[in-house]
């Protein structure tokens, strides 16, 4: 098999737990109000719950709901990889470098119902300069259920500019209003 723009390239370091990242346990406060992921204000989204694990890891659990159908009664596959893309993302709460996704693979090994729960766990796997190489797995049941779906992906620390150059002007200017709609303590961009 060929490598995958996900593999970990040779020069890359292991990744690091901030000092002052949340403790294992805690549940991480959403990114951002509105995130299709796990912000509170979205009628619509997923609504995740995140918690902090050990080293540079996170898990949620995942309600799979009529909402979420692709084919009658199965999640839709899109759906699960936004699922696995936000835990992903939210690992950049214990390494405090703020970063987008830039590849996401996705495995869907099982189909998943609705009505069953998905263990979701990621963790971070290495760093290269400006690069966060992670993966991500659900499993169905239990923690230690069958996987249903597994990801790796590459995320790119960007600053905060990248944000501010690229949003829509109401939704930074709400940000700016009500600046608690972002629930992450001062990224270090250069950590
Ligand atoms: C005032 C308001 C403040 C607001 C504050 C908000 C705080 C929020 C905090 C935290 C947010 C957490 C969010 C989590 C949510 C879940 C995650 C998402 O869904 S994120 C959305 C989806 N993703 C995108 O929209 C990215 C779109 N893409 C881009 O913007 C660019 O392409 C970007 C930033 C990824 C890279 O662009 P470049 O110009 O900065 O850098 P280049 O040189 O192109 O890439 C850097 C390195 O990465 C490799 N690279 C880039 N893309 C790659 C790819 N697809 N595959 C393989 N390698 C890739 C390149 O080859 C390069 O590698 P070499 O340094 O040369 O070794």
């Amino acid at each position: 098999m060929t490598a995958s723009r996900t593999d970990l390239p040779a020069d890359a370091t292991v990744a690091v737990r901030h000092p002052d990242a949340p403790a294992p346990g805690t549940v991480l406060p959403a990114h951002y109000a509105h995130c299709f992921g796990c912000g509170a204000a979205e009628r619509h989204g997923l609504h995740l719950a995140i918690v902090a694990g050990e080293g540079v890891e996170v898990t949620a659990t995942f309600e799979v709901t009529e909402h979420h159908q692709g084919a009658p009664g199965l999640a839709h596959g899109g759906l699960l990889a936004s699922a696995l893309d936000e835990i992903l993302g939210m690992l950049g709460h214990l390494t405090r470098m703020s970063c987008v996704t830039a590849r996401l693979e996705t495995d869907f090994r099982r189909p998943v119902p609705v009505g069953s729960t998905l263990h979701l766990r990621s963790r971070a796997d290495g760093v290269a300069g400006r690069k966060l190489y992670a993966s991500a797995e659900g499993r169905l049941g239990g923690t230690d259920g069958p996987v249903a779906v597994r990801a790796r992906a590459l995320f790119v620390q960007v600053g905060l500019e990248h944000f501010a150059e690229h949003g829509r002007p109401e939704d930074l200017e709400a940000v700016a209003r009500d600046p608690r709609l972002i629930g992450v303590p001062d990224y270090t961009v250069n950590p």
